[in-house]
C-alpha cells in the first residue's frame, strides 16, 4: 500500500477507498457516475469536507469522459452538468466545500460556453477544473500544515522559529523583559478525521500534526474516538499508526480528565480540529463534540485551533445559527459494526456483524455536527496563513480572500436595491 489515499484518480477512472471497512480492510470501489458518487458520500464510504467535494466533482468528470455526448450542444451540455451538480449538492448538507466547488465549476462552464460553440470545449473545461480542485487540495493542505505548525510553535515560544538570539516584551510599567526560549516538544489533541483520508492527502488538522511531527516539534498526539461514527478510532488512529506518529486514543468523554491530569506532564498546547463550514464571523461547524472540546480547552488555557482551507469558508452565511446541521440515522448510536477479534488479537474480517449496543427502542438525537462560536477559537489556519480574531472580536477573512469577499459584498448590496 502506498501513502494513504481516499481517492485514486486518472482521467476517466475514479477509485474511492471504502472508509466504512477501515481499519479492518483497505479496499477501493470504482465510482463511474454521479449517482454512485452520491451514494458513496451519503453512506459515508467517503467523508470529510474536502474529500466529499473531490469525489462528487471528479465522478461527474469521469461520466463526461466515458459517456457518449457526441450529439450534445453547448447549451444541452451545460444543462446536463448544472443539473448533475445540483443533484450532487444534496448528498450531505453541512460541509460547504462541495457548494463552493459547484459555484466555481458552474462559472467555468458558463465561461467556456461563451468562448466556443463546441460542447466538447465545455466538457474539457469542466474536467480540467475538477482535476485542478484535486491537485490544489494537496498544495493547500501542505501549506496549512506549515502555517499551523509555525503558529503553534510561536505561541509556545514567541521567537521567530529560526532566530536563536531571543526577544523582549514590554511590561505594563514600560520595562523590557527578556522572553525565555521554550524548546519543549508539544502535545496536541484532535477530533474526528481530518487527515489524508478526508482530503487529497496530508490533511488539514491532522496535516498540522504531521508537519509538527516532521519538524520534530511533536511530543504526542491524542485522538478522540469521535462517537457515534468513530472516525477518530477507526480512521485517525489508523493514520497515526500508519505514519508512526506517537499517539494515544481516548474516548470523547476523557478529554477533560486528560487536560486536568496530563496538560503539564505532556505539554498539551492545542486542540486542533477541522471544519465543515466556517461562517463569515468565524463560527465553525465541525464534527459533533467539537464545541465541547472548545469549552474544555478554553477552561484549561489550551489553544483551540481550526484548520480549514478557504474552500471551507462560507462568506454567504453570516453566523453559525444559519448553518444547516445534518441529522443522521438512529442506528448509528444504537448499533455498531466491526470485525471479530480473536483472542490472539488477529482480526477476522470474514466475521463481521452489526451489534446492538443500546436499548433498540430508545429515542435518539443524532446531529452529525455542532457549531463552535468564534469566541472560543484562537486561530483559523488556512492555506493563506493564520487568521486571528479582529478588534471587533470576530474573524475577518477579507485579507486572505479579497476577491470572494468583494463579490459577496457586491452581491449583498445588489440584493438590498
Ligand atoms: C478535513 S475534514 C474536516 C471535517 O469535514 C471533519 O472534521 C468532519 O467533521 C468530518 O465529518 P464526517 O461526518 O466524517 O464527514
Amino acid at each position: 500500500m502506498d501513502g494513504l489515499q481516499a481517492v485514486r484518480y486518472t482521467r476517466g477512472r475514479l477509485l474511492v477507498l471504502d472508509q466504512l471497512r477501515l481499519p479492518h480492510e483497505y479496499e477501493y470501489d470504482e465510482v463511474q457516475t454521479s449517482e454512485e458518487a452520491f451514494d458513496a458520500i451519503r453512506s459515508m464510504r467517503v467523508r470529510g469536507a474536502p474529500a466529499i467535494a473531490i469525489v462528487a466533482t471528479l465522478a461527474l468528470a469521469v461520466e463526461l469522459v466515458n459517456q457518449d455526448f457526441s450529439s450534445a450542444t453547448v447549451v444541452s451540455q451545460q444543462d446536463y452538468i448544472n443539473q448533475k451538480l445540483d443533484y450532487l449538492k444534496g448528498s450531505r448538507p453541512t460541509a460547504v466545500d462541495l457548494t463552493n466547488a459547484i459555484s466555481l465549476l458552474k462559472q467555468v462552464i458558463a465561461h467556456a460556453g461563451q468562448s466556443s460553440n463546441e460542447a466538447a470545449t465545455v466538457r474539457e473545461a469542466y474536467i480540467k477544473a475538477a482535476e485542478k480542485i484535486l491537485q490544489d487540495d494537496l498544495t493547500t493542505n501542505l501549506a496549512i500544515g506549515r502555517y499551523g505548525a509555525e503558529y503553534l510553535r510561536r505561541q509556545q515560544s514567541p521567537f521567530d522559529i529560526v532566530d536563536e538570539v531571543g526577544c523582549f516584551t514590554t511590561s505594563s510599567s514600560g520595562e523590557q523583559i527578556a522572553l525565555e526560549k521554550d524548546d519543549r516538544k508539544m502535545s496536541v489533541l484532535t477530533h474526528c478525521n481530518t487527515g489524508a483520508l478526508a482530503t487529497s492527502g496530508h490533511g488539514t488538522a491532522l496535516g498540522i500534526i504531521r508537519t509538527l511531527h516532521n519538524m520534530d516539534y511533536l511530543e504526542h498526539a491524542f485522538c478522540t474516538e469521535t462517537r457515534p461514527y468513530n472516525q477518530g478510532s477507526r480512521l485517525t488512529a489508523f493514520e497515526l499508526v500508519y505514519e508512526n506518529i506517537p499517539a494515544t486514543l481516548i474516548t470523547d468523554s476523557m478529554a477533560g480528565a486528560l487536560f486536568a491530569q496530563r496538560k503539564e506532564e505532556k505539554n498539551i498546547s492545542a486542540v486542533i480540529v477541522g471544519a465543515d463550514r466556517v461562517a463569515r464571523n468565524g463560527d465553525t461547524a465541525n464534527k459533533i463534540g467539537t464545541y465541547g472540546l472548545a469549552v474544555l480547552a478554553n477552561y484549561h488555557g489550551i489553544k483551540f485551533i481550526v484548520a480549514a482551507p478557504t474552500t471551507s469558508i462560507d462568506l454567504e452565511t453570516a453566523s453559525g445559527k444559519d448553518i444547516q446541521i445534518e441529522f443522521r440515522a438512529r442506528h448509528e448510536l444504537t448499533q455498531i459494526s466491526g470485525a471479530v477479534v480473536e483472542v490472539d488479537g488477529m482480526v477476522n474480517t470474514s466475521k463481521k456483524a452489526r451489534v446492538a449496543i443500546a436499548e433498540q427502542k430508545i429515542d435518539v438525537w443524532n446531529p452529525a455536527f455542532d457549531v463552535t462560536p468564534y469566541r472560543l477559537i484562537d486561530a483559523i489556519i488556512t492555506e493563506k496563513g493564520e487568521v486571528v480574531r479582529s478588534k471587533t472580536g470576530t474573524f475577518d477573512f477579507q485579507a486572505i480572500m479579497p476577491e470572494r469577499w468583494t463579490a459577496q459584498v457586491e452581491k449583498e448590496a445588489h440584493e438590498r436595491i
